[in-house]
């Protein structure tokens, strides 16, 4: 497992390239048959990608780390497929994911396990946990029951559908609040006018994204922006004092993730572009 540190914005501003990106952009994240954990202390939130193969794979904790003895004893999790048909075993009842259909599993779950239906397809499991104090139910979000909102405009390049998954309005959570937004065809910018949310953290993964194709993902403080260059199925974090933005050379949909103080997510501090820089 890969541990990250959370950063005061004053050493923000003097990263170059490899910094920035040592820092924020998860990579390699789906590996064949591997189970791959990213964990940062930005808020406690673990970053997961699942590929299983041939066998199943178990989510297990690393005691020496966490110090409980399974995974969900003090947590919650939130997952999307972003590959083939899978299922996720949980304390013996099977979920079935095709492709962007989500799951939330309540803080107890003891036996978790991950599974392909096709190792010609396998499934590609985008997890995220958060600490938790109190267990919700686990429950399977298929893509038809997220909370769907409609923005942007074809005009300014930005005309998208955020799907909210695990949401106060779909499912009750302690933390975690996560869903995905898919970019109409020909649309590239994503969250412009940006914001940040001083009370919330933040992770953006691209998904659907040509191989060819990148997107210029932007960080940073509104008057002190950056940018990392993010290719298909890469993840970006973002602290709380950072926009999280982008545009990309090719159409893309992105997974948003967010653990903090409340689940509101319509009370962001919104950067004009007379607050940018
Ligand atoms: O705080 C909310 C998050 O940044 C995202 O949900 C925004 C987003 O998906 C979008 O504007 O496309
Ligand atoms: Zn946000």
């Amino acid at each position: 497992m890969e541990i990250r540190h959370p950063m005061h914005p004053g050493h923000g501003k003097v990263l170059d390239t490899e910094g920035l990106r040592r820092e924020f952009l998860v990579q390699n994240l789906f590996v064949p048959g591997s189970l791959k954990m990213v964990y940062s202390h930005i808020d406690r939130i673990v970053i997961c990608g699942i590929m299983p193969f041939n066998e199943s794979l178990e989510l297990k904790t690393d005691r020496g780390v966490f110090g409980v003895d399974y995974f969900l004893e003090r947590r919650e999790l939130g997952v999307i497929n972003v590959g083939g048909p899978g299922t996720i075993r949980i304390d013996g009842t099977d979920y079935s994911l095709d492709c962007k259909d989500g799951l939330y599993a309540g803080m107890g779950s003891r036996e978790i396990s991950f599974s392909s239906r096709d190792s010609a397809d396998p499934a590609k499991f985008y997890c995220l946990s958060g600490t938790a104090h109190k267990r919700y139910d686990t429950q399977a979000v298929p893509r038809g029951k997220a909370r769907e909102l409609h923005l942007g405009s074809d005009e300014n390049c930005n005309r998208r559908v955020i799907r909210q998954l695990i949401h106060p309005a779909v499912l009750p959570s302690c933390q975690l609040v996560m869903g995905y937004t898919e970019l109409a065809k020909g649309n590239v910018w994503n969250t412009m006018p940006a914001h940040t949310h001083e009370r919330r953290m933040e992770v953006y993964f691209y998904f659907e994204l040509d191989p060819d194709q990148a997107v210029f993902h932007l960080m940073g403080e509104p008057r002190e922006t950056r940018h990392i260059l993010v290719r298909n199925e890469e993840a970006v974090i973002s602290p709380s004092w950072s926009i999280h933005s982008g545009v990309g050379t090719g159409n893309y949909t992105f997974i948003w993730g967010m653990v903090g103080e409340n689940q509101t997510f319509d009370d962001m501090d919104g950067a004009s572009m007379d607050d940018m820089a």
